[in-house]
């Protein structure tokens, strides 16, 4: 089933819908965390059914699902009566490749209101989450614990729907040692752990967030194969490991912050180590790309930026390392491949 954008628009609605991009956004976090894409999994129900499990005001309930039939997330089969539209099932909350949590994270005020500030960030020279909060993202998520589990479960669920094409592109089971930096909750390393089994892993990241990735881990029984180290990566990574992999690490950070990260890796890891960057890698020319939009998001939250070949290229060369080979995957993001200078 093809999706396209509403035909019935003209120019100038075109433009209109654009500018209400938030309140679209807000209508999808609203019906999600009502989890009414849930309740619709079994086929279709009334307005009023639907209201009713949720504690709703149903006249405006109905109002909002009707205007997300235009989006294809719901279809109106019978009159005030709902199931799910071709995008509805992304959005439930039990199926693999579900965008539940990204769209529970996309309401938060602290990942909506950024955008806000965009005209201060570019007239200013920072992140317009920078603008609005005074400090970066990921030190406001270290102070805020909640949001911090709204932002790894979003990441992790999008990861979910990553990494069977990167193990399917890439063969990790040629090492040893795998060390995930910024490895989140250990989602990457669970997949890899599960499919490659000599392989040892190493998940490492902020002290706030390893102690959930220990748990993970252990709940999973991969303890044995598995450490998880907190620490940052501004000031070291844990030693020896074949092969270290970020994965959506570096398009967080400017060039110079980069150097950083990828320099410690490059001491840290044995002579003949890879270095594995899973990140999109945008065309040079100006087509369109599904990338151009992640790196609006990088622009509002971090001081980060999708970077083309070319500007990959002259990172690692930077860093130590020289760029070796891209693989494409399946999906938007390709294995970035390094080896030491
Ligand atoms: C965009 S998330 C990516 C998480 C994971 N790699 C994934 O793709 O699901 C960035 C990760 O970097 C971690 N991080 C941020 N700053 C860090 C630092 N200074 N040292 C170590 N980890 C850090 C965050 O806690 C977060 O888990």
């Amino acid at each position: 089933m093809s999706i396209v954008v509403p035909k019935y628009l003209n120019e100038s609605e075109r433009l209109l819908r654009m500018l209400a991009g938030s309140i679209i956004s807000q209508a999808v976090y609203a019906v999600t965390q009502l989890r009414i894409p849930d309740l619709l999994a079994e086929g279709p129900r009334t307005c009023q059914e639907l209201a009713s499990l949720t504690q709703t005001e149903a006249s405006m309930l109905y109002r909002t699902m009707r205007f997300l039939c235009d989006e294809d997330i719901f279809r109106e089969t019978d009159e005030q009566t709902f199931e799910l539209g071709p995008l509805g099932p992304f959005l439930r909350s039990d199926t693999p490749d579900s965008l539940y949590a990204h769209a529970l994270m996309y309401g938060q005020p602290w990942h909506s209101q950024p955008a806000g500030h965009f005209l201060e960030s570019l007239t200013k020279g920072v992140s317009a989450f920078e603008a609005s909060y005074g400090m970066n993202v990921f030190s406001y998520l270290a102070k805020h614990p909640e949001a911090e589990l709204i932002f790894q479960d979003s990441m992790s669920a999008y990861s979910r729907s990553i990494i069977p094409a990167v193990l399917a592109a890439y063969d990790f089971s040629q090492f040893d040692t795998v060390v995930d930096i910024g490895g989140g909750h250990g989602i990457l390393m669970e997949q890899l752990l599960t499919s490659c089994t000599h392989t040892k892993g190493i998940v490492f990241d902020q002290p706030a967030v390893i102690d959930s990735a220990k748990q993970y881990i252990k709940s999973l029984g991969l303890e044995a194969r598995c450490d998880c180290m907190g620490g940052n990566f501004f000031e070291s990574v844990p030693q020896g490991g074949e092969a270290y992999v970020m994965k959506h690490i570096i398009h967080d950070w400017s060039d110079e912050e980069s150097i950083s990260i990828l320099s410690n890796c490059r001491s840290a890891m044995k002579e003949d180590g890879k270095l594995l960057l899973l990140e999109v890698v945008l065309a040079s020319g100006n087509e369109a790309h599904f990338g151009k939009l992640l790196d609006m998001e990088m622009l509002a939250m971090s001081t980060g930026k999708e970077r083309t070949q070319a500007e990959y290229e002259r990172l690692l060369q930077q860093s130590g390392f020289r760029l070796n080979r891209i693989v494409p995957t399946s999906t938007h993001v390709s294995i970035i491949e390094g080896v030491p200078n």
